[in-house]
């Protein structure tokens, strides 16, 4: 039996992100990422501070697990991370749920092509922008995209851009403009991961989507869009397991 690293399994709550925002979900949260942004709000998936927590748990054990937590009051998982598109074997885990007629989401950065890709409900792919110090691999994103496309996912599939300046914004007119096709949302930058009150990060929060909807109301480039916060940032905070 394959095992995957999973690093927190919780809900039901609320998917605070994207395309499904609003969403009862669970999550299951796999360990490990190829990228390690400035500003990663999960960095403790890769930095090695929560390496003592990571489990190794077969699919079935997931499924147990997400049943244990989540009773019979949830429909629909959520796979994050970390990067979930270095596991290979994730089908075994995404068969598992669909024959319980469980939805899954899935969140990746767009680095990695999985073939279980196409078995996902809601693929968000969140290409990164230059504040977060990665470099974006275009053909890599290329790749994912025309598979998508050609395999007739796009109405599962979107991109999603965290923006922290105007650079980002930049970057993400470059992104849309070459994937005109993906529904894309643009996704307020919490720059402010030590706030332990989540008023006052909440507040910041609004003051940044302001921000952020001004610019994109006055870009051009930006007309088929939409722009979110990260709807569990603003009523939890920098809370874990929400
Ligand atoms: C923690 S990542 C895990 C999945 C995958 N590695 C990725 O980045 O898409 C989940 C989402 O959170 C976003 N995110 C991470 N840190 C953030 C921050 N400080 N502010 C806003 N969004 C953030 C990422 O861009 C991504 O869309
Ligand atoms: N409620 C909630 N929504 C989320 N959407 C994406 C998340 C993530 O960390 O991937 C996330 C998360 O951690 N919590
Ligand atoms: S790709 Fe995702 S999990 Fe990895 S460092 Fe960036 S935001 Fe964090
Ligand atoms: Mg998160």
């Amino acid at each position: 039996m394959n095992k995957f690293p999973v690093l927190e399994i919780f809900g039901p709550t609320i998917q605070g992100e994207g395309m499904v925002v609003g969403r009862k979900t669970m999550f299951v949260r796999t360990a490990g990422c190829d990228y390690s942004c400035a500003w990663c709000d999960s960095a403790f998936t890769w930095d090695g501070s929560a390496k003592q927590d990571i489990e190794r748990l077969t699919a079935h054990e997931i499924v147990d697990r997400l049943i244990q937590t989540g009773g019979d009051q949830f429909d629909h998982v959520t796979i994050s991370g970390g990067n979930p598109a270095l596991l290979k074997n994730l089908h075994d885990l995404i068969n598992l749920l669909h024959e319980k007629e469980i939805e899954i989401a899935l969140e990746t950065q767009g680095s990695r092509w999985q073939d279980w890709f196409l078995e996902i409900d809601d693929l968000t792919i969140s290409p990164k922008p230059p504040s977060s110090k990665m470099e974006t691999n275009w053909e890599a994103l290329d790749g994912i995209i025309n598979h998508l496309e050609k395999e007739e996912r796009l109405r599962n599939t979107s991109l999603k851009v965290v923006i922290f300046n105007n650079e980002d914004l930049k970057y993400a007119e470059k992104v849309h403009e070459r994937y005109p096709n993906v529904p894309f949302f643009l996704q307020v930058g919490n720059d402010d991961l030590e706030e332990d009150e989540s008023s006052t990060l909440a507040s910041h929060l609004l003051d940044q989507y302001e921000w952020l909807i001004d610019q994109v109301v006055a870009s051009p480039k930006l007309n088929k869009v939409r722009v979110l916060p990260q709807v569990h940032a603003l009523v939890w905070g920098n809370k874990r397991g929400v």
